[in-house]
C-alpha cells in the first residue's frame, strides 16, 4: 500500500513539467474510446485530455485522424497505450498502430497501482480496475467511491476509503438488455437505447414500446440504486458515505436519476495513463 501511495506522490512530483503526450485506447465490448492525453498529471489531478473520439466496434479506427493528432500536437506524442475489456480487439488495434506508423504501441500490464481485494484479481476486467485507478487519482482522501460503468455490461464497483478495489456487481447494460428482450421473444420489438429517455416518468407503460422503455430504463435505475445502497452498507461504520461516479456510454442517461453522482467520461483513459506511468517508473 505504501508503495502505491508513494507512486502517486512520486509520479505527480515528476509531472510538474508536462512535456509529453500519449494516445490512450480503451477497447470495450461495444465501442473503442480513444484520447490524446498528457503523459503525467499535476498533483491530485488526472492527466489532461486534449482530444477524444469513440469508434463503434466493427467500424474502422480513423488512423488518419490519430496521425493528425500526433502531427498537430504542440508536444511530442510518445506512445500509444492500450487496454480495456476486449483483449482480441486490443491485439488487433495494437498491430494496426504499428502498420500506421503511430508511436510505439504498449499494452498496460496487470502490474497496477491498485490494491485488489477479491477472490481472483487476475480475472477482474481491466476496465473495472483502470476505473478504480482513475478514481484514486483525484478522490478526496479517505472518501470511498462507487463507480457505475454503464457499458455493454453495467458494473457497479466499490473502492474503499484507502483506495482498495473491493469488488462489486456485473449486470446487463441498456443495449444488451434491449437486445435480449427482442432476441428471446417472439413479439417484443427491439428498442433503440436512444428511446430510453422517453420512458414513462411514472413507470406506467400504456403500450408495448412504452412498457419496454419503462422496464429497461427504470429497471436499470432501480438495480443501480439498490447496488449503490448495498455496497455502501458493506463498508464499515467508520468509513464515510461513498461518492458515486458514473462513466460509460449509458452514463448520461443514468445521470438523470442520480443528481449527486459525478460524470467521468474519460475515467478508463485516465486509468490507462496512470498505470502506464506506474509501470514505466519500474514499480513492481
Ligand atoms: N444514447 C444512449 N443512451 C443510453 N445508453 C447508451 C446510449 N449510447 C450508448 N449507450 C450504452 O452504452 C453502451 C456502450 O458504452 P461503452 O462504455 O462504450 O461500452 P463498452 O466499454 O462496453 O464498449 C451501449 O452498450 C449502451 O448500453
Ligand atoms: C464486466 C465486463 C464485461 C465489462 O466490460 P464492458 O461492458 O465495459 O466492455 C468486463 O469488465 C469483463 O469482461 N470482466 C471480466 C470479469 C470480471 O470483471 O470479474
Amino acid at each position: 500500500m505504501a508503495g502505491i501511495v508513494s507512486f502517486f506522490r512520486t509520479a505527480y512530483r515528476k509531472s510538474d513539467k508536462v512535456n509529453e503526450r500519449v494516445i490512450a485506447i480503451d477497447a470495450g465490448n461495444s465501442r473503442i474510446k480513444i484520447g490524446l492525453l498528457d503523459r503525467t498529471a499535476p498533483t491530485g489531478n488526472r492527466p489532461a485530455c486534449h482530444r477524444d473520439l469513440v469508434v463503434p466496434l466493427g467500424e474502422p479506427v480513423p488512423f488518419d485522424q490519430l496521425t493528425n493528432w500526433v502531427k498537430q500536437s504542440e508536444v511530442p506524442v510518445v506512445q500509444v497505450l492500450l487496454s480495456g475489456s476486449n483483449p482480441p480487439v486490443i491485439e488487433e488495434i495494437s498491430a494496426l498502430c504499428e502498420q500506421h506508423h503511430l508511436p510505439e504501441p504498449c499494452q498496460v500490464s496487470r502490474q497496477l497501482p491498485l490494491q485488489i481485494h477479491v477472490d481472483f484479481p487476475d480475472k477482474v476486467g481491466m476496465d473495472r480496475l483502470l476505473n478504480a485507478i482513475g478514481i484514486n487519482a483525484a478522490r478526496p482522501a479517505e472518501r470511498p467511491a462507487i463507480v457505475v460503468s454503464c457499458g455493454t455490461a453495467c458494473t457497479v464497483d466499490l473502492i474503499d476509503g484507502a483506495g482498495v478495489f473491493c469488488g462489486g456487481s456485473i449486470l446487463p447494460g441498456f443495449e444488451m438488455s434491449a437486445k435480449a428482450l427482442h432476441h428471446y421473444t417472439a413479439l417484443l420489438p427491439r428498442i433503440p437505447v436512444e428511446e430510453l429517455s422517453e420512458a414513462p416518468s411514472n413507470g406506467l407503460g400504456k403500450n408495448t414500446r412504452a412498457a419496454l422503455q419503462s422496464g429497461l430504463f427504470w429497471g436499470q435505475v432501480g438495480a443501480v440504486r439498490e447496488l449503490i445502497q448495498q455496497l455502501s452498507e458493506s463498508l464499515g461504520a467508520h468509513q464515510a458515505t461513498p461518492d458515486v461516479y458514473l462513466t460509460g456510454g449509458g452514463a448520461n442517461l443514468l445521470s438523470t436519476q442520480f443528481p449527486d453522482a459525478i460524470l467521468e467520461p474519460h475515467l478508463t483513459l485516465y486509468g490507462i495513463v496512470l498505470s502506464a506511468l506506474h509501470q514505466r517508473s519500474g514499480h513492481p
